[in-house]
């Protein structure tokens, strides 16, 4: 039997700026009912390669494909439809519902010029329903926690109704009670039949989610199963400091800060 088409894969893939690249033969596949974690150190190009695959910034050599279909050859309201991004949460500037901003993700399926209709209101509220807050609908989005914030940007890639979603850091400044819950959203949504890709610095939360890493460094990008990339070893050379990973009593795999520097 062959292998199941990736709803993402990129091949050879070349990111940067002004068609100087930053890194280069980056193989990637995200199949449906997936979590990937995305690690490197800062500044290493995660955030250029996620706006690559999504089709924001031109790649500089390789191929991107979504749903089998060539990223070159679509346009921008057909990739939005097969693929949603979550960016970091933000407060934004304008005070709008949370039900409006989760309607924000069903702009790629309105003509030009087109108001949401009934059964837009209702796809959006059966994304909130999904990450269990549709009770937020009618509050104003800015004045919500960082974690419903995060969950209702998360809704509003529901509401896309893309089934590839990349999260940029979706947990970052986020409390450990509201990183358990959105982590916990992650993986049901990949349950679900989504292919997930997530960017995080805490590669203990790829032991807790994630079916694939992706280490992003600046010989390449290396995909493979977690256990077998995230050892001590990998993640010291990767972040050039003393990491340990160690396995608790129960099993989980823990990540350890063994030294800090200048000590
Ligand atoms: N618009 C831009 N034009 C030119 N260079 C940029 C632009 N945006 C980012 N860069 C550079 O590209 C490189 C990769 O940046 P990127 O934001 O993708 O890294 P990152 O891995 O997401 O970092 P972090 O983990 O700190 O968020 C950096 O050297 C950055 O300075």
């Amino acid at each position: 039997m062959s292998a199941p088409t990736p709803l993402l894969a990129a091949h050879a893939l070349a990111i940067g700026y002004d068609r100087t690249p930053i890194a280069a033969g980056i193989d990637l596949a995200l199949h449906a009912g997936s979590v990937t974690c995305l690690l490197g150190p800062n500044g290493i190009g995660k955030t250029t390669l996620f706006k690559t695959l999504l089709g924001l910034l031109p790649s500089i050599g390789g191929t991107v494909t979504a749903s089998g279909r060539d990223l070159s050859g679509l346009s921008r309201p057909e990739a939005a439809r097969l693929m949603a991004y979550v960016p970091q949460a933000y407060a934004g500037d304008f005070a709008y519902t949370v039900l409006d901003l989760v309607l924000m993700g069903r702009t790629a399926h309105l003509g030009a010029f087109a108001a949401p209709r009934a059964a837009d209101a209702e796809i959006a509220m059966a994304a909130l329903a999904t990450l269990g807050i549709a009770g937020l609908a009618q509050r104003d989005a800015l004045r919500i926690s960082g974690g419903q914030r995060q969950l209702a940007l998360i809704a509003r890639a529901l509401a896309q109704e893309a089934r590839i979603i990349v999260m940029d850091e979706p947990t970052a400044s986020l409390d450990l009670g509201n990183r358990a819950l959105v982590l916990g959203r992650i993986r049901a949504l990949a349950d679900q039949g989504f292919a997930v890709l997530v960017s995080t610095h805490e590669p203990e939360q790829a032991f807790a989610v994630a079916d694939q890493v992706a280490i992003l460094e600046s010989g390449g990008c290396t995909c493979g199963p977690t256990a077998d990339l995230l050892t001590s070893e990998r993640l010291s050379a990767l972040y050039g400091t003393d990491v340990r990973v160690e396995t608790t009593p129960s099993g989980r795999r823990v990540v350890i800060l063994a030294a800090l520097n200048g000590n």
